[in-house]
């Protein structure tokens, strides 16, 4: 049996870095989300918003045009860039250099979106989160891999982690696989589920905090936009993927009291990052 650190908040105080009270948005990191497609706008948006509410000090989002109006009016505090296609992501150009990117929520799998993912591997050197369509497609040219900046985050969930390792016939099998895929390939693969495990390189971390009530659409969406947002805010990014883990699952708990397991939705979690935080100062 490997040893598993638990995360829970002595581990998290250790990796926790207070505000500084003279920062200004400028030097609170500047995060780029890529993502989105027609009728999955609304899992880039989740992602931005809850970017910001990590406390990343600007945040711009790539999507298709589709996307525009929708993001500028459901959250106004982002910066959005235009794809040329309409419904989705076909070649992805921006002017500045980000601190961290997240790619993939709501992506789609369309094949100009595989060669918009192509071009941009082969040439991005930011830190990196990639989640959802961006873990599908290249679960489907595994040979892109070698492109990825060293420890680059995967937030899959369990169907997308059988996309990208196989299938596993035991819970230590499935432990065993992905620490194999996360040393091949220098990652820091996020394993998603009830309890979330960390693992980078053979050392596996398992997640304390979360509930049932984090089972509904776009919560994973969420977690995506915290992490990119930490890495952002120039956290390792093995201190990135355990906080923002760790808070996403505060958030829940924090909430249930409130709404119960069932209407429990995505922007609740988005609506408790503040109290996860303030929960850290006590
Ligand atoms: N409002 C939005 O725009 C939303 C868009 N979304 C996007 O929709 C696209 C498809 O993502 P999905 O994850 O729905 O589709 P996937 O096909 O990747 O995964 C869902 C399938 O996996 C199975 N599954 C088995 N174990 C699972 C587990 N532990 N957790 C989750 N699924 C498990 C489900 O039963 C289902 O068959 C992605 O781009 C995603 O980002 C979703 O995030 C939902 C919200
Ligand atoms: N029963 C559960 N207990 C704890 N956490 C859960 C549970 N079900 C789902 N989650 C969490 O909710 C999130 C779901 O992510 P994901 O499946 O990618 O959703 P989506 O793609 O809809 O955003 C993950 O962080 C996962 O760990
Ligand atoms: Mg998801």
């Amino acid at each position: 049996m490997r040893p598993i650190l638990p995360i829970n908040k002595s581990e998290i105080l250790k990796r926790y870095k207070p505000i500084n009270p003279n920062t200004h948005k400028g030097i609170q990191g500047h995060a780029l989300l890529i993502g989105g497609s027609y009728g999955k706008i609304g899992a880039i948006s989740l992602a931005s918003k809850a970017c910001l509410k990590t406390g990343c000090g600007l945040v711009s989002v790539f999507v298709p045009r589709c996307g525009y109006k929708i993001i500028q009016t459901a959250v106004p505090e982002v910066m959005v860039l235009n794809d040329v296609s309409v419904k989705y992501i076909t070649r992805i150009v921006f002017d500045f250099v980000p601190n961290a990117i997240g790619i993939g929520p709501g992506m789609g799998q369309d094949i100009e979106t595989h060669t918009a993912l192509h071009r941009f591997v082969k040439t991005n050197k930011v830190p990196l989160v990639i989640d959802a369509d961006g873990l599908n497609i290249l679960s489907q040219n595994k040979q892109w891999l070698t492109f990825l900046p060293e420890k680059t985050i995967f937030t899959p969930h369990q169907k997308e982690l059988e996309r990208l390792i196989g299938q596993w016939d035991s819970i230590a099998d499935k432990i065993e696989k992905t620490i194999a895929f996360s040393k091949q390939n220098n990652l820091i693969m996020v394993m998603k589920g009830a309890p979330t495990f960390i693992i980078d390189g053979d050392t596996i971390y398992e997640n304390t905090t979360g509930n049932a009530a984090l089972a509904t659409a776009g919560t994973g969406d969420v977690l995506t936009g915290m992490i990119t947002s930490l890495l952002a805010q120039s956290y390792d990014p093995i201190d990135a993927a355990i906080l923002g883990v760790y808070l996403h699952g505060l958030t829940a708990d924090i909430a249930l009291p409130e709404t119960g397991y069932q209407s429990f939705i995505a922007s609740d979690c988005i609506a408790n990052i503040g109290k996860a935080y303030l929960s850290l100062e006590k």
